[in-house]
């Protein structure tokens, strides 16, 4: 049985070394335990932060970057090296300084990649990639989550219908209501289908959506994130003002 535990603390900064402390170790333990570990990475202001946390840990030091697997749980679809692209923004805040093997890194397409601006076949070319070991998704023990103001998390927004997308573990979204229109997700199942699941939240602009997500408003994607063993709401105390 999956549960769900909330985690408040003063504030931005302190939130983003608690989650970078708290990551170095659960890939610590995942390496422990089966050699390697992986991780599906955020975009947003939050995720900038944490992972630039990340090399003032001490603790830091006892992880094997070569044997991490590291992934996106969703990806603003523009040209490679784009500032906007998630994928930029980690490999600036902190990926481009880690011994990570090349071939562990998992960034999802590009608009300027192999399918050009076709993003339904940049986004099933991810799928493919994340398949490739077999039927199943690889194991993600900590899948991490930015949570918009609207409460939504990866690309998934409330009412757009990719969020009742449930045959593949990956999908376009067109139309999305944040900049930019066109980015590609991993799906509800695919999020789902995580060890742990850590939804990541800092400052008052976020606080209705996760009094609201943690009340069980289903209509939230964020309130539908939840990991098979465990689901971590990681805030800081004005994102939780509204959770009683
Ligand atoms: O556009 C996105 O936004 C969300 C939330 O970002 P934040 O800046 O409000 O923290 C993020 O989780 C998502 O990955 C990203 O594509």
């Amino acid at each position: 049985m999956s549960k769900t535990l909330v985690v408040v603390v003063p504030d931005v900064d302190t939130l983003a070394a608690t989650v970078a402390s708290r990551l170095v170790a659960k890939i610590v333990d995942a390496q422990a335990e089966r050699g390697s570990a992986g991780v599906v990475l955020t975009g947003g202001r939050i995720a900038k932060r944490v992972l630039a946390a990340l090399p003032g840990l001490p603790e830091a030091a006892a992880v094997n970057w070569s044997q991490v697997d590291l992934y996106w749980g969703d990806e603003r679809f523009l040209p490679a090296g784009d500032p906007e692209r998630n994928e930029t923004q980690a490999r600036e805040a902190l990926l481009d300084a880690l011994p990570l093997d090349p071939a562990r890194v998992h960034a999802m397409p590009a608009a300027d990649g192999p399918d050009g601006e076709d993003a339904e076949a940049a986004a099933a070319r991810y799928a493919q990639e994340l398949h490739l070991g077999g039927a199943d998704l690889p194991p993600f023990d900590v899948l991490m989550l930015g949570v918009g103001e609207d409460g939504h998390v990866a690309s998934l927004f409330p009412e757009h219908p990719v969020l009742n997308e449930t045959a593949s573990t990956t999908a376009a979204v067109h139309n999305s209501p944040k900049p930019p229109p066109t980015r590609i997700t991993l799906t509800m199942p695919a999020i789902q289908s995580a060890y742990e699941v850590w939804l990541i939240a800092a400052g008052p602009d976020k606080s209705d959506a996760i009094g609201r997500a943690l009340n069980g408003d289903k209509l939230l994607p964020a309130a539908q994130a939840t990991g098979t063993v465990k689901t971590y709401w990681l805030l800081d105390k004005a994102a939780a003002a509204a959770v009683n």
